[in-house]
């Protein structure tokens, strides 16, 4: 269980996280990668960090581009857990760019 966050809330986590935008019950952000197996490297970081915080995104990959998409399904909606999953993606695109 994890509370909702407040859209001031929302808002204030979006300030320490660029590249990531709310798109109304979720956060999103399209990164492109220098090449296909970066991009996979990408996807392969995130599936661990997924793993360890039982919380996972939607991803599409698109040759080198990919789209994360983050909401708390089972609150309906953006808790904690997406801005602390979306940070750990962003290190995972900032390490392999
Ligand atoms: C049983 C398991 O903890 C749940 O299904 C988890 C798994 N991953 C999840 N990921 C996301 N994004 N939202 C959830 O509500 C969620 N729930």
């Amino acid at each position: 269980m994890a509370d909702l966050l407040s859209d001031d809330a929302v808002t204030e986590a979006l300030r320490g996280l660029p590249g990531w935008e709310r798109d109304g019950d979720s956060i999103v952000r399209t990164a492109k990668l220098p090449g296909f197996t970066d991009a996979i490297a990408v996807v392969d970081a995130v599936a661990v960090e997924a793993e360890a915080a039982d919380h996972h995104p939607d991803i599409d990959i698109r040759y080198n581009t990919l789209t994360f998409r983050l909401s708390t399904h089972s609150e309906g909606g953006l808790t904690a857990k997406d801005p602390d999953l979306a940070g750990k993606i962003s290190a995972a695109i900032d390490a392999r760019s």
